[in-house]
């Protein structure tokens, strides 16, 4: 279980800080629902340990994981910026998030392959993501943050630009996740996202 408990964040010069307060169980997702500016970013920076609260604890299976950085947290996040690497092929960024030393096994690969087909872009593995739309690398950069297989996927707008059959495959992806047991924080504008994905809403 993910526990947000009391987290006080302002930055400098706000005059009154957010508190974020929730709590989600494996295989659930919570949607973070607000307005433009209302502190969805700011509570997944939060999260990921992007951000150092003011006060308050996050607690992941009854233990803090506030003094943790980010890459020692249960949790992999997708932001609005990609963060491909632009001089590797997709198959070497998306291996890149399984191991960091890039010793993939052949079952590794596999899922490489898998995953590449699953998302609508089975055959580019090859390419750079320079050579990719818009979509497609926000595709990859999905698609390489599922196969790492953290407990909890923080989402900032993950499908936010992406074609219906794109979204539909996404969709289905991050339903299988939270089958497997995933947490799921995700920040959307789009209803249909919400409806489909989201167990709760925490409203800011
Ligand atoms: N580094 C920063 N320093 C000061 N204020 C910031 C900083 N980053 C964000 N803010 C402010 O904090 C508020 C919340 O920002 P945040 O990005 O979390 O909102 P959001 O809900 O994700 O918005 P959107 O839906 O537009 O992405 C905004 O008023 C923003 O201007």
């Amino acid at each position: 279980m993910l526990e947000v408990k009391n987290l006080v964040f302002a930055y400098p010069g706000q005059d009154t800080p957010w508190v974020f307060n929730f709590t989600v169980s494996p295989g659930q997702c919570i949607a973070v629902h607000g307005a433009s500016g209302s502190g969805k970013s700011t509570v997944m920076n939060l999260l990921a340990g992007f951000l150092e609260p003011q006060s308050g604890d996050i607690l992941w299976q009854d233990r803090s994981i506030l003094s943790l950085p980010p890459w020692q947290r249960p949790m992999t996040s997708v932001f609005q910026e990609h963060n491909l690497f632009e001089h590797l092929d997709v198959q070497t960024n998306i291996g890149l998030g399984i191991h960091p030393g890039l010793k993939l096994l052949p079952d590794d690969q596999q899922a490489i392959e898998n995953g590449l087909q699953s998302v609508g872009l089975g055959g580019l593995g090859k390419r750079l993501p320079g050579d990719l739309s818009g979509g497609q690398r926000q595709r990859v950069a999905l698609l390489r943050a599922i196969l790492r297989q953290q407990p909890v996927l923080l989402l900032d707008e993950p499908l936010t630009g992406l074609d219906s059959e794109a979204r539909d495959l996404l969709r289905q992806l991050l339903l299988e996740q939270k089958s497997r047991g995933t947490i799921i924080i995700l920040a959307s504008h789009d209803k249909e996202d919400r409806r489909i994905l989201a167990d709760s809403v925490y409203r800011l």
